[in-house]
């Protein structure tokens, strides 16, 4: 079984493979996909989107696909590692340059897959859909 390109959800997934490679990692500039070498007794560590967040955009997750052959079975053992669900993620002050705001709200790992859902099948990145404003762009908000 493949994998079409994603990203993933949490703050990490690592990845564990038989020694059968079939991770592939998207490089822009030029767009080209780069298989990540099967060594023994290593992991891949994957950026995923709520690290993202947390690090105001300065790590980037890692867009990527699993692809098969018909020769070689190949296994992968996945494991994602995000906050608590009750954790609220937002971007770290430290991560904020000075004199400009946080990118990202803040949102729950079950949050965010709620809008994962909502982007999925269409041309909406999930990630954009948690930018703020920026300043002087805020929507008015209704007078009563
Ligand atoms: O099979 C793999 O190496 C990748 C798995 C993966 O990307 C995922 O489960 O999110
Ligand atoms: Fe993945």
């Amino acid at each position: 079984m493949g994998l079409a390109a994603h990203t993933d959800s949490g703050f990490f997934t690592f990845i564990m493979q038989s020694l059968v490679p079939g991770l592939q990692l998207h490089r822009p500039g030029p767009d080209r996909w780069v298989t990540v070498p099967a060594l023994p007794g290593a992991f891949a560590v994957v950026v995923a989107d709520l690290f993202q967040v947390l690090t105001n955009g300065r790590f980037r997750s890692a867009l990527h696909r699993a692809v098969v052959n018909s020769e070689h079975e190949r296994i992968s053992v996945p494991y994602f590692l995000g906050p608590p669900g009750d954790m609220t993620v937002a971007p770290l002050a430290s991560a904020v340059l000075p004199g400009t705001r946080p990118v990202y709200r803040a949102v729950t790992w079950p949050e965010y897959m709620v809008v994962r859902k909502k982007t999925f099948g269409t041309d909406k990145s999930a990630l954009d859909m948690l930018e703020v404003a920026p300043e002087g762009e805020e929507k008015e908000q209704p007078q009563n």
